[in-house]
């Protein structure tokens, strides 16, 4: 299982101090899609320059032009790269195409998904690397979670990975890891505490766990 510390909120020059912050304690750094719309791919390029080690997401959420978008951010350095899962197979089997070619992975983000259990099947037929459940920041606003959701994915999922995002905190982060996701991905729960290093490791020693 890996921890995967979102960057929302944030500049190139927080999104650096943060990681510098909590590089030890994580395994991927997601270019969130704020910090994209912001800053664009040289936000992508910057952090994977200066934390080689990490592997970095951009988090596109594409939805159109799979191939092309796949492989400007391939370019610009991102290990993973996300799409939607909401959009049609063909842009989704473009990217996954693309990103054979530059040794780059794909996350389909299953927001707003209505049948997630259908479309799941459907996606984890055609290659991806990731599936993942996502609560956003305006349902989670509304009081949702991504856990029952992760339940759903787990027993249909064969192929892929899963992933799990929206609003894991440390007091949340120990059921998430009893539904044994392969990716846990944590925004706020981090980036939102004045102790962010301590919390990471915290949260690493718990995802170690499963
Ligand atoms: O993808 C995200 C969201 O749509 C904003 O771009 C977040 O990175 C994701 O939800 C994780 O962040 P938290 O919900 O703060 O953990």
């Amino acid at each position: 299982m890996e921890l995967q510390l979102a960057l929302d909120l944030v500049n190139i020059p927080e999104a650096k101090q943060i990681v510098a912050e909590v590089q030890e304690h994580i395994d991927i750094v997601e270019i969130g899609t704020p910090v994209v719309i912001n800053e664009g791919l040289r936000a992508v390029k910057e952090i994977k320059e200066q934390f080689p080690s990490l592997k970095v997401l951009a988090d596109l959420k594409v939805m159109d032009a799979g191939a092309y978008e796949v492989m400007k951010a391939a370019e610009a350095g991102a290990d993973i790269v996300t799409i939607l899962g909401a959009t049609d197979d063909a842009t989704i089997r473009g990217a996954v195409e693309e990103a054979k070619k530059h040794n780059t992975k794909i996350l389909v983000d299953m927001i707003n998904v209505k049948d997630i259990e259908t479309r799941a099947r459907e996606i984890d037929a055609l290659g991806v690397d990731y599936i993942c459940v996502h609560t956003g920041y305006d349902l989670q606003a509304e009081g949702q979670s991504p856990f029952e959701q992760l339940r759903i994915i787990k027993n249909v999922v064969k192929n892929s990975k899963t992933a799990v995002a929206g609003g894991i905190k440390l007091d949340t982060l120990p059921d998430v890891v009893k539904a044994n996701p392969d990716l846990v991905i944590v925004g706020g729960g981090i980036t939102g505490q004045a102790d962010k290093k301590a919390v990471a490791a915290e949260m690493q020693r718990l995802v170690a766990q499963g």
